[in-house]
């Protein structure tokens, strides 16, 4: 404490200012002295100068008299007389010659200041005066010489600076002590004091604390300082709870965003440049097994040790998006779990500042389900789900890569198109599992019967297609090798199957076709083997066919009529006929049925039966089944506002199954109704069965809001497929109509009289409609009229007319 004070002491303001005035005071104090001393100096100067003066008046003239009597005593007197003064030590007389007549000396006084008196003035001055003898003028007799001791003339000036000087000085150190002390006292203790009290100050509390008024400075500035010092106190003291209540503010809402970070079904992290962790939510945490604390700090490498794509990558790509090379990144990550499962992430990467670094954000969704889900679909678009097998997608594009391979090294594949022959008859007698179950067996055995390069696909119903890829270089061989394979897999589909302890025979036709094939394309090549099936159905099934010219002849057209096809519906070559519907009681016409025709521009009328199935395996039947939608519709607005139309009647369409399963048939119905005035419930659409036993609920579905809107349905082509009673009775079917088959020979054959009168019976039954068509002849109408049946069309009353014709018609 004694040594902080006696720092305080030297380093204090006091010592300071003490040391200040000291300097002040001594500068001031010499320079006050020097100039007195100065003065003091030239007031010695001029009095010795007037002593040596009367010093000379009194000496000369008793030397000249000595001179100019050649006077030895005298002038000695004179010397002696001179050397009398303390101040004169050497003196000499001598003639106007010359020559000394008397001469003395006498030892100088040693003395201390002697430096001094050499520095200030000079040590000795040395006085001539001429010795004149009155009544002579001016004439000299003589001279006398004396020298000065300067130094004992200055004695007095010495000794008189000594004392004003040591005065000077004393005085100075007394003044440097009297200051040291009343700083001391007035500013250095009491500031020593405050120091202490403001040391003691608590500065968790400031306002709490309170700084003492020096004894008899409140009114000065000491007591300024307190007052302001207390002051700043009470604000530190505000300021301070202002602070804490911020920062419990920050560490609440931290707490929540933490709170809402951790609760995020998404995983959130935040690494550095180095692949550390710095957060981490909940999420990611559990992802890894860890706690969210235990996160900090980790390297990812450590973390993702289940991660199936580089990590090393992930640093990189970390640093690029810090850097801000890229903006964002977007990943998809792939994990495999503990259990084995695939774990998918969506991770986007993205920079932020996180306190005083630049890092990168992670955040992370888990995409399992939707990735799983986008494989099934993925799975779906290329697979037929019966039999898992690849689908007619998968079968072109793999096919496509086989042909090019097979062109580029030279040698030979085949498809084999197989159908299997009356599998219909399994589906209608034994029902649909049955025929789902030997679906799937010969897929099997398909599968089973070839190489694992081989593909095997489903193209649908009972339709599938074999890939023999790298047969043979040789064209021959490869046939040869084909055509052992192709009765290999139509033995095999042959071997009885068994389901329930039932077994069950099927066949199957099988055509084929080698490949590459001068420029066919992949399609072309499906068609031939397709045709070369078909040419073993007509034969009589069973057995093997290979694609041959006659069957390429078939193709081509049809591919040729597919171009004109497409002409046809965009230069409007279509027409729409119509056939009476006749009630066969009273004659009268009921409605009509609207028929496709063509024109074509150099081959003229074509017949449906050749265009339509065309169309059909074209699709272009959808485009064109709008079209007679539409002017159909048309049709009916022109005769309803020419008062052909009546209430009662129904104007049919035929429906292909491929337009009636589009997503949007309903919606395209429903415009097409509502572009037009026609009269409520006046159209109707004819269906086969074909449509219907595709998916009965969704044809039902379609049926009832298409019915809703007003539309009725006739079942097209009745007798000549499923004819089930079960679904009859769920549809909203109002009309059957018998297939003109049946019609054509009922009146020679029992067998189709027996099915007509079944048919009419059973529409009766039900409450349907029943309509004969293809009547040709009145006995014909008279078998129909005895059964029941309510309506006909055909060429008995009239062929399917152009619209013109029609009116006029319905105008009789
Ligand atoms: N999806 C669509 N199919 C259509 C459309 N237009 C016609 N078709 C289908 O084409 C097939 C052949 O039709 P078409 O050559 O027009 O034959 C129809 C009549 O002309 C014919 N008919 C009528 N009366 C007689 C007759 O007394 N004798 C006889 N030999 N033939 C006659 O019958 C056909 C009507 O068949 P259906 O539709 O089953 O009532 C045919 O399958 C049409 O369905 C179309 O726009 N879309």
């Amino acid at each position: 404490m004694n040594q902080v004070l006696t720092d305080h002491a030297f380093k204090g303001i006091s010592f300071r200012l003490a040391k200040v005035g000291v300097i002040l005071a001594f500068i001031l104090g010499l320079a006050m002295s020097s100039v007195q001393l100065y003065l003091d100096l030239k007031g010695h100067e001029e009095s010795l100068e007037s002593l040596i003066q009367r010093v000379i008046e009194v000496t000369t003239p008793p030397a000249a008299r000595a001179v100019h009597t050649l006077d030895d005593d005298l002038s000695l007197e004179v010397v002696n007389g001179l050397l009398a003064y303390d101040f004169v030590y050497e003196v000499t007389i001598a003639d106007e010659l010359g020559s000394v007549l008397a001469t003395g000396s006498k030892p100088r006084q040693v003395s201390s200041t002697r430096w001094i008196t050499a520095f200030i003035a000079e040590d000795s001055r040395v006085y001539t005066a001429r010795l004149s003898i009155p009544g002579y003028g001016d004439s000299v007799a003589g001279t006398i010489r004396f020298t000065v001791d300067i130094d004992v003339v200055l004695a007095p000036f010495f000794n008189r600076s000594g004392l004003i000087l040591g005065a000077g000085m004393l005085r100075n150190t007394l003044l440097v002590l009297f200051l040291f002390f009343a700083f001391h006292l007035m500013l250095t203790r009491p500031l020593i004091q405050l120091v202490r009290e403001m040391s003691s100050i608590d500065l968790d509390k400031p306002g709490q604390s309170r700084i003492k008024y020096p004894t008899d400075h409140r009114d000065d500035e000491l007591g300024e300082l307190v007052t302001t010092t207390n002051k700043l106190l009470d604000l530190m003291e505000l300021s301070l709870a202002k602070r804490r209540a911020v920062e419990l503010a920050l560490r609440r809402s931290e707490e929540h965003i933490r709170q809402i970070i951790d609760s995020l079904p998404v995983m959130v992290g935040a690494r550095n440049k180095e692949g550390n962790y710095i957060f981490a939510n909940k999420a990611l945490a559990d992802f890894v097994g860890k706690t969210t604390a235990e996160m900090q700090n980790c390297h990812v490498s450590d973390l993702l040790t289940f991660y199936l794509n580089d990590v090393s990558r992930l640093v990189e790509i970390d640093c690029s998006v810090i850097d801000g090379e890229v903006a964002s990144e977007v990943l998809e990550e792939n994990f495999r779990s503990i259990d084995g499962k695939p774990v998918y992430l969506q991770t986007y990467i993205m920079p932020i500042d996180f306190y005083d670094e630049r890092v990168a954000l992670i955040v992370s969704t888990d995409i399992s389900e939707r990735k799983q889900a986008q494989f099934k679909m993925e799975f779906m678009a290329y697979h037929d789900a019966l039999t898992n097998l690849p689908n007619r997608v998968h079968l072109v594009e793999r096919l496509e890569h086989e042909l090019r391979r097979a062109k580029r090294h030279g040698y030979h594949g085949a498809v084999l198109f197989i159908d299997l022959d009356h599998f219909k008859t399994i589906n209608d007698s034994l029902g649909h599992p049955v025929g789902d179950e030997v679906l799937k067996q010969v897929a099997d055995r398909l599968q089973r019967s070839v190489r694992e390069e081989d593909l095997v696909a489903r193209l649908s119903g009972d339709e599938f297609v074999v890939v023999l890829t790298v047969l043979d270089q040789d064209l021959s061989v490869a046939a040869l090798k084909a055509a052992e394979i192709g009765e290999k897999i139509r033995a095999k589909i042959s071997e009885p199957y068994m389901y329930d302890e039932m077994e069950l025979r099927v066949s199957g036709s099988v055509g084929v076709v080698v490949y590459p094939d001068a420029d066919s394309s992949v399609h072309e090549l499906i068609k031939y083997a397709d045709t070369a099936m078909y040419q073993v159905k007509e034969r009589g099934r069973d057995a093997i066919e290979f694609f041959n010219t006659d069957m390429a002849d078939k193709v081509s057209q049809q591919l040729l009529m597919e171009g004109d096809l497409h002409r046809a519906l965009e230069e409007q070559q279509f027409e729409l006929y119509y056939q009476p519907k006749i009630d066969c009681l009273t004659k009268a016409v009921v409605g009509a049925e609207a028929l496709l025709r063509w024109q074509h521009p150099v081959k003229g009328f074509i017949s449906p039966v050749d265009f339509i199935p065309v169309l059909e395996t074209s699709g272009l039947i959808v485009d064109v089944g709008a079209w007679v939608l539409i002017e159909a519709c048309k049709a009916l607005e022109l005769w309803q506002s020419k008062g052909l139309w009546r209430n009662d009647m129904r104007l049919s369409i035929n429906i292909s199954p491929r337009q009636f399963r589009r997503k949007t048939f309903v919606q395209d119905v429903s415009e097409a109704l509502s572009a037009r005035h026609i009269p409520d419930n006046s159209l109707d659409m004819e269906i086969t069965e074909g449509v219907v036993i595709q998916n009965v609920d969704e044809t039902i579905s379609t049926m009832a809001q298409l019915s809703d809107m007003g539309v009725s349905f006739s079942l097209d082509d009745f007798g000549t497929g499923y004819s089930s009673i079960s679904y009859l009775k769920s549809l909203p079917v109002s009309t059957l109509k018998i297939d003109r088959s049946f019609v054509r020979d009922i009146v020679e054959d029992q067998n189709d009289r027996v099915l007509v009168e079944t048919i009419v019976t059973m529409g009766c039954l039900l409450g349907m409609n029943v309509v004969a068509e293809g009547v040709e002849d009145e006995e014909q109408l008279r078998l129909l009229k005895k059964y029941g049946c309510h309506s006909y069309q055909g060429y008995l009353t009239s062929p399917a007319v152009p619209i013109a014709q029609f009116e006029g018609f319905l105008t009789r």
